[in-house]
């Protein structure tokens, strides 16, 4: 048994995962690490208030708290058999619903089952708003618009026979009120979104040319705004002059922000349905990363008829929060073949052509496929066994970084960043974050001879790890640490611009020549190298490969073998909720 040093009473390591004081089901589940200290308190605590006494109805609410931390809206009791197949479960699922069902956590709301599911309130009053307003979307009439005018648009701005996708997404953006584009890296979204918005604003002109429409673009978070600013003001220099010239001011913000998020409360957002947001058209960005917490408060501001355009790829990671909405928006809006409020865009336009392949075979779940692309190898895709094989090309990118930063200049040292990226599935371990930050750092020291690294150091790469709204800084910005007149200055990517601030201000910040596949979401760099945790581990799914994989512009290196490819992808993410369900079946 590991024991911590220098106590005088031998504690084992792991005991914070364990509860001291409970007993029962909830104490052996715990044991068997089902549940966690939370899932177990709360459990225990508002089974005694609500006055429930089976153990087996309290486990049930455990493990209806244990599914919203795993990233599930509900939980499906006749599947908890797949969490441990070892664990005595109760032994007849339907009575054990029952005697849920009739329990005081029901009558009380703590529980909510329906369709078979069950649910934390809170998350089922979320799913019914998504649902409920996307529903009254759906069957409210389509916007009138002129059909001649916006067939001319589509002809002028999508002249090209191989852009039919895009100009079939543009085309239902304007003609329906709420739509979803979907697509992979590269086939055009952001340039989609642009043209969309010219031919809206068009469509505005024409029906009143004193009214100006405002026009809101949003992502989930500050990198995935900056980024989408940056991309939506290339494609929207690239319109012909008299479409561009229509377009009114649109910069992109958070979707917190958007909603004018107040940090004093945790939900609260200045825009709700009693103060709505004023504009005619939102579009949102990265929707894969979109909450179903953020997604409802996000539908129940917007006004009844302003536009709403959802972009993103439901194949990447989803949310760190409960609910994979896009998925479920999806599957359950894609459904209705008579009226599909679905676009999907399937050509890329950004790779040379195996990143895009690569990407495909592995959306697909095609291991062979996939395996075949990037044994063949080439200037584009790669897989090694070792991540040795990227020490050169790791040190020339921190050394880049360091000259940059050396000579003070901040512009380059932060486009720099963009140069290369090692994703790790894990924080900890041998495949982890921290020891291959250490491992970096040790190589470039061996390389310049700077023996000892302070934490702070002239071009080390930073990554923000929390919201400080004191220092306008958002978890997830991306900086870099430069030499200015002998001082060290925090220098970070703000889209369009450089902010700086003072480096010994900075607190919540970890080094960033290597990051997490899922903080690295919503940012992507040319030359990506991935490294595979063991083939067991429950991080290495198909979604978390893909989603590294197309973070990469230029250049992918996997490091791994063949079978923890084949692991990845024959593992999915699985997310309960009733969400694609109850849009299936309006
Ligand atoms: N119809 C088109 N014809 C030619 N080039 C295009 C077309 N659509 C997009 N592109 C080009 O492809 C590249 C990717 O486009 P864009 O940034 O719009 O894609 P995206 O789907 O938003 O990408 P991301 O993966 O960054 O979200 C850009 O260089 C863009 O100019």
């Amino acid at each position: 048994m590991t024991t911590r040093p220098g106590r005088r009473t031998a504690i084992p390591i792991d005991d914070y995962r364990r509860v001291q004081r409970a007993s029962g089901l909830l104490a052996e589940a715990n044991e068997a690490d089902i549940l966690g200290p939370t899932d177990v308190h709360v459990a225990a605590r508002l089974s005694a208030l609500a006055g429930e006494t089976d153990p087996e109805v309290a486990l049930g609410l455990a493990l209806a708290t244990r599914a919203v931390r795993t990233g599930s809206v509900a939980l499906d009791l006749h599947q908890v058999a797949e969490i441990d197949t070892t664990f005595p479960w109760p032994t007849d699922t339907d009575d054990w619903l029952a005697r849920i069902s009739r329990s005081p956590l029901v009558a009380q709301r703590i529980l909510v089952i329906d369709n078979g599911l069950l649910y934390l309130e809170r998350y089922h009053d979320q799913e019914v708003l998504v649902a409920d307003e996307l529903s009254r979307r759906r069957h409210r009439p389509r916007p009138t618009i002129a059909p001649d005018r916006l067939d001319a648009g589509l002809g002028r701005l999508f002249p090209a026979e191989a852009d039919a996708d895009q100009r079939e997404a543009a085309r239902l953006a304007v003609a329906e009120s709420t739509i979803i584009i979907t697509g992979g890296p590269g086939t055009g979204k952001t340039t989609t979104i642009a043209k969309v918005l010219a031919l809206l604003a068009e469509q505005y002109a024409a029906a009143d040319p004193n009214h100006v429409p405002r026009f809101a673009l949003a992502a989930p978070t500050a990198k995935a705004a900056a980024r989408l600013a940056e991309a939506f003001d290339e494609a929207s220099r690239r319109l012909p002059e008299a479409d561009r010239d229509r377009l009114p001011a649109t910069g992109a913000s958070t979707l917190h922000r958007l909603l004018g998020w107040k940090p004093e409360s945790r939900s609260r957002f200045r825009h709700d349905r009693h103060s709505r947001l004023p504009h005619d058209v939102v579009v949102v960005d990265e929707a894969s990363m979109v909450s179903l917490t953020m997604m409802a408060r996000l539908l129940e501001a917007l006004r009844p008829e302003a536009r709403l355009i959802i972009v993103g790829d439901p194949d990447q990671l989803s949310s760190v929060e409960a609910g994979a909405v896009l998925a479920d928006l999806v599957a359950g809006l894609g459904a209705d073949a008579r009226r599909p409020l679905v676009a999907r865009l399937r050509r890329t336009y950004r790779f040379g052509g195996q990143i895009g392949l690569l990407a495909q075979a592995l959306r697909d779940g095609a291991a062979e496929e996939a395996l075949g692309i990037l044994q063949a190898g080439g200037p584009e895709v790669s897989l090694f066994a070792d991540l040795a094989e990227r020490r050169g090309l790791m040190v020339d990118a921190a050394l880049e970084l360091r000259g940059h930063a050396r000579e003070g200049d901040a512009a380059a040292a932060v486009a720099a960043l963009g140069s290369h990226r090692l994703l790790c599935a894990h924080r900890h371990g041998p495949y982890g974050v921290s020891y291959w930050n250490r491992q970096i750092e040790q190589w470039l020291s061996e390389e310049t001879g700077d023996a000892h690294w302070a934490p702070m150091y002239v071009g080390r790469p930073l990554l923000v790890t929390s919201n400080d709204p004191a220092m306008d800084l958002n978890n997830g910005d991306t900086g870099v640490v430069v030499r200015r007149d002998g001082r060290l200055v925090a220098a970070f990517d703000a889209g369009t611009s450089i902010r700086e601030v003072s480096a010994a201000r900075l607190t919540d910040v970890e080094t960033m020549h290597a990051a997490t596949v899922h903080k690295s979401q919503g940012s992507q760099a040319r030359r990506v190298t991935v490294l595979l945790p063991d083939a067991d581990s429950q991080l290495l799914t198909r979604e978390l490969l893909y989603t590294a994989v197309t973070r990469a512009q230029e250049e992918v290196a996997i490091i791994g073998t063949p079978e923890t490819v084949r692991a990845a992808l024959g593992r999915r993410i699985q997310r309960a909720s009733g969400l694609r369900q109850r849009l299936a079946t309006d």
